[in-house]
């Protein structure tokens, strides 16, 4: 049965076409990954399929009832005991419960309201391994169709029947679940090379040969001045005839040229690079010092004593179970409470899962720049290795896609005066090549991180 149709759909945004689709089907029993690049325009066609954002033409057509669960902005107020008993839901004012838990209570509620089509953008960020797994047998069990977007390649395998992929304001429909996708776009990459290189050779040597004819035209010459007069009639016009033949030649040549099936040559990404800036130096051996204290959220007490040292050089993991306090944690030793003994040298650049380092009304490059050491023309060039080219670089913070606020949240803490990093859930939203170039500064730099993940 058919649950939702598009039919033209159309989007812009200051000039930039962000999607032109041209048809688009939804059935019953699909389970549909929405997958793309940061900023490709996933979030902006889930709104709209969902109905809750207008297209600038085109039609959404829906059979059937739609739950929609937006990324993490909104909280529903209300949920029943039931659903706070099914997902372990923990019982805290709204302002105190974790990213982890508004998603699940958000993913709760969905589930339940019998809706024919759940629509949800990036339900597994800031669950935790058992909030997932839960969510995958949740959503096997629903009845209806699943249109959802993610960055975690695990869940979309369990889930999907099929692939949508967001590029270039395109999208195109693939069979299977991710590593099927992956398999053929693999498939056309290679194919569409192969046929630019095929393309590429034979214009070349079509071209090199009409250049050949063209240079032996050109070289047939004219009768010499010793000549007879009758004789030179001869190889004129015999010099004539292999002219006008190697000329005609020649132009057969161009016009195979000319003719050939054109090849685009593919598109390659550019690398996403995250730089860190020269930081100041530490001289302490022990960075952070807790004292057996206790982590609370206001008169509840997450965690008893918390013990430990961060040392030099050292790249620390919290982990824990969604609510568990990390986040808490983290807070505390941003915030200097007084029951952790922090060495003096230390800076703490802070990321946090809200991004609460960027200020909405400014635009990327005035919030990086705003107390960074370093000078405009650096920082833009930073930005463009992370994607930030031209004039996004005056996007505002409040139009950004979740992984391009990532991003610019992330830079602007990267290229701050810090010589720590303490970073809450940083692959939130990010898609897999910016989640690997992440990683790999992380890995290389000699910087304290302490990550929450
Ligand atoms: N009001 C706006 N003005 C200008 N650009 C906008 C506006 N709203 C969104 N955009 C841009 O549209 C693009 C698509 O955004 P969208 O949130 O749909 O991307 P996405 O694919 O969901 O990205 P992500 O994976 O990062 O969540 C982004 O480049 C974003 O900056």
């Amino acid at each position: 049965m058919l649950f939702l149709k598009v039919d033209h759909l159309e989007k812009s945004y200051g000039g930039r076409t962000i999607f032109s689709i041209e048809s688009l089907y939804l059935y019953d029993q699909d389970r549909i990954g929405l997958v793309g690049r940061n900023g490709e325009g996933k979030s902006t066609l889930l709104s709209m399929l969902a109905g809750t954002a207008d297209p600038d033409a085109g039609v959404v057509e829906r059979y059937g009832s739609v739950s929609y669960v937006p990324k993490l902005e909104e909280l529903d107020s209300e949920i029943s005991a039931d659903l706070n008993g099914k997902w372990k839901l923990a019982d805290q004012g709204q302002d105190q419960i974790s990213g982890g838990e508004q998603t699940r209570r958000k993913i709760a509620q969905a589930l339940t309201s019998n809706a024919n089509v759940l629509i949800a953008d990036e339900p597994t960020s800031h669950l935790d391994v058992a909030g997932i797994e839960q969510l995958e047998h949740e959503l096997q069990a629903f009845k209806g169709a699943i249109l959802l977007t993610s960055h975690d390649k695990d869940f979309l395998n369990k889930l999907c029947t099929a692939i949508w992929e967001i590029e270039a304001g395109q999208v195109t429909v693939y069979e299977g679940n991710y590593d099927a996708y992956l398999k053929q776009k693999q498939i056309e990459t290679d194919k569409s090379q192969r046929e630019y290189q095929e393309y590429t050779r034979e214009k070349n040597r079509l071209e090199q040969a009409a250049r050949q004819l063209k240079a032996k035209s050109d070289g047939i010459k004219k009768a010499p001045s010793r000549m007879g007069n009758s004789e030179a009639r001869l190889h004129k016009r015999s010099a004539g005839v292999q002219k006008a033949k190697l000329n005609r030649a020649a132009e057969a040549m161009e016009t195979r040229s000319r003719k050939l099936e054109k090849k685009e040559k593919p598109k390659e990404h550019e690398p996403i690079v995250f730089d860190l800036a020269e930081f100041p130096a530490l001289h302490s051996k022990r960075i952070i010092q807790f004292n057996g204290s206790p982590v609370k959220v206001g008169s509840v007490t997450l965690k008893q004593h918390v013990n430990g040292e961060v040392s030099l050089g050292s790249r620390l993991a919290i982990i824990g179970g969604n609510g568990s306090g990390k986040s808490t944690l983290l807070n505390q030793i941003v915030n200097h409470d007084p029951s952790l003994t922090i060495a003096q040298p230390a800076k703490i650049g802070f990321f946090n899962q809200h991004q609460e380092n960027l200020e909405n009304n400014k635009t990327i490059l005035e919030n990086t720049m705003k107390d960074s050491p370093y000078n405009q023309t650096f920082i833009r060039k930073m930005l463009a290795r992370l994607a930030f080219k031209r004039d996004d670089v005056h996007k505002k913070a409040n139009v950004l896609s979740g992984g391009e606020r990532m991003r610019a949240s992330l830079v602007k803490v990267f290229l701050g005066n810090y010589n720590v990093l303490v970073l809450d859930e940083p692959t939130n939203y990010l898609d897999l090549d910016t989640k690997e170039a992440l990683t790999e500064v992380l890995a290389a730099s000699w910087y304290d991180h302490i990550c929450d993940s």
